[in-house]
């Protein structure tokens, strides 16, 4: 039985004031929902230490959305693990699609990312996916196998969360549907299996998840939860998400 997971990626959105505020309102509200499920909120880095203070003593953990690969040095703008670790950040965003987009990020820096995450006891969420163009040349399969197998090298397998995000779905409400994620889900399990014990490893779906669509993604046997971006800023439609019902 693997661990259910409810990630809201905040993105460029909220700062410190605002965050507290967001987080005040969602554990007023979240009750016994968190049982079995885990809630990961990744605020901006600026907001991190609020968002800390906001979860302290609840289920609710939170998140970093980028990190450097090296530990420390003349990185101007960069924020390294050891600092995540020490402010008490349990997860790292690593290879969303929008770093590989606008910051050129590689396969190769992915890997290290993640390592540098793993290193310092952070457990790293290494996004992957296809683009439209690749979707529509048939290509959606064999680049996530390729992303997958070039992004966890050397690692294992089991301390890892995997997130499929199509590019298409990102933003644009084009959701996969149920049936074509959990599809690709399948080819990154099979492809984590020569690795390790692949069950073991929590795969989840995002790209325009929303209330209306969780209960069906969350259905699918390989859709371990969620990784939200702009259903995640709103604290009525995350709490419905986090409030998935997979039976329905
Ligand atoms: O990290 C989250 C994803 O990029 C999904 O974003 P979205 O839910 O706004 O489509």
């Amino acid at each position: 039985m693997r661990t259910t997971y409810l990630v809201g990626n905040w993105k460029m959105h909220y700062a410190p004031a605002d965050t507290r505020t967001f987080l005040a309102r969602f554990l007023s509200r979240i009750g016994t929902v968190t049982a079995g499920r885990e809630i990961v909120f990744c605020p901006p880095a600026l907001s991190l230490e609020s968002a800390l203070e906001a979860v302290k003593s609840t289920p609710v953990s939170v998140g970093a959305q980028n990190v450097h690969h090296k530990e420390s040095g003349a990185y101007t703008g960069e924020i390294s693990a050891p600092m995540l670790q020490s402010m008490g950040v349990k997860y790292g965003i690593v290879g969303h699609s929008e770093r590989r987009q606008y910051f050129g990020e590689s396969d190769v820096l992915v890997n290290q990312k993640a390592v540098a995450l793993l290193n310092c006891d952070i457990t790293p969420i290494i996004c992957v996916g296809e683009t439209l163009e690749q979707r529509e040349a048939g290509e959606a399969q064999v680049i996530v196998r390729q992303q997958v197998e070039a992004a966890v090298a050397g690692m294992d397998i089991t301390r890892l969360i995997i997130a499929y995000e199509p590019v298409w779905a990102i933003g644009t409400g084009k959701t996969a549907t149920p049936a074509d994620a959990q599809e690709v889900h399948d080819v990154i399990r099979d492809t984590l299996r020569s690795l390790g014990d692949s069950q073991r490893v929590p795969i989840l779906y995002g790209g325009s998840v929303k209330p209306e669509n969780i209960d069906s993604l969350m259905a699918q046997p390989d859709i371990d939860g969620a990784l939200v971006g702009g259903a995640s800023l709103e604290v009525e439609s995350f709490l419905r998400i986090c409030q998935y019902n997979a039976g329905s």
